[in-house]
């Protein structure tokens, strides 16, 4: 379980992350979405213990990142942003580097060096020097490199940045293979990685958290939006009272002479018959119906409110 309890973090006058709570159970993959400078990296880095919070507090099965760095990051893999692949080794001598800098006993590693190799499909290029490979094999060997040591937990900055259409695939298939064992984080601002490698997303906005939700909540059309003449001082309470209807929220333009509904179902299941019903009860008011429509809910919607 990672826990992040209040996580703040300046840089200088600047706070970059702020106020930040969220945990994580094992088996997860959780993408962490945003824009640039949104405090993606900046979190991951407090994760990972190569950065110390401003304030607040990041644990890993219950262990303090700060007070315990070297336990927390024995169960952690990393892929940092710019992976530091050296370019003169080769992969399988870098894999060696990596896994001496980790502490690994030299007659353990043959065999986890192997194993990695081979989890990231890098067989072929195991004996070719860094500065020869494509970037989707560079950022392989920094996934290799990640797993090396056989962490129960994976953090990868923006892993399929820079890779073509073709790489991307590949490496969406490696992460979803390797979340088969290990809870996954990845941190991206590409929307279809969330959708298509992660079950749930957090949404990062200037430092904030703004949305943490399962993709399966968030792939909902069971608002119903409605645009009537009535205004909200009558409309709104009569609305409510509708049979099928949980709540309403307002949204009127300034100065527009009609008006929009949200309507949240009690029973989305029965959404068409209870459609139905509203509209009759509009017309039975005296009330004009102009539109009424179901809204479509998605990663890509809710992110563009957010962002708005
Ligand atoms: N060492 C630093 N000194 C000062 N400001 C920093 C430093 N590192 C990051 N920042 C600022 O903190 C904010 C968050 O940066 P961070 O790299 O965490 O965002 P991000 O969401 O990972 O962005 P990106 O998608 O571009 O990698 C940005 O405004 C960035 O400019």
């Amino acid at each position: 379980m990672i826990n992040l309890d209040k996580l703040t973090r300046k840089y200088g006058d600047f706070t970059a992350v702020d106020d930040v709570s969220f945990a994580i159970s094992p088996g997860e993959i959780v993408g962490l979405l945003g824009h640039n400078g949104a405090g993606k990296t900046t979190i991951m880095k407090m994760i990972t213990g190569y950065l110390e919070p401003t304030s607040g507090s990041v644990t890993v099965d219950g262990i303090d990142v700060v007070s315990d760095r070297r336990k927390v990051q024995r169960k952690i893999g990393y892929l940092p942003e710019n992976c530091p692949v050296y370019p003169e080794m080769t992969v399988i001598d870098y894999l060696d580097y990596s896994a001496s800098l980790r502490g690994i006993r030299a007659n353990a590693r043959l065999a986890m060096i192997t194993e990695a190799i081979s989890r990231t499909g890098l067989k072929e290029k195991a004996t070719w020097p860094i500065a020869k490979l494509s970037r989707g094999y560079r950022q392989r060997t920094g996934v290799a490199q990640a797993i090396l040591h056989r962490p129960d937990i994976l953090i990868l900055d923006e892993p399929t940045n820079g890779l073509d259409p073709t790489q991307i695939q590949q490496m969406r298939s490696l992460i979803t293979d390797l979340a088969k064992h290990s809870t996954v984080i990845i941190s991206t601002h590409i929307l279809q990685e969330v959708q298509a490698i992660c079950d749930r997303v957090i949404i990062m906005k200037d430092g904030r958290k703004a949305l943490d939700a399962r993709l399966t909540e968030l792939n909902r059309n069971d608002r119903l939006l409605i645009i009537i003449d009535a205004p909200p001082a009558i409309a709104e309470k009569e609305l409510a009272r509708m049979t099928g209807v949980g709540s309403v929220a307002v949204s009127t333009a300034h100065g527009s002479s009609t008006h929009t509904y949200a309507l949240n179902l009690e029973t989305p299941e029965n959404r068409q018959q209870t459609a139905a019903t509203i509209a009759a009860a509009v017309h039975e008011k005296g009330w004009q119906l102009f539109a009424m429509h179901f809204e479509f809910r998605n990663l890509e919607t809710v992110f563009a409110e957010i962002s708005a």
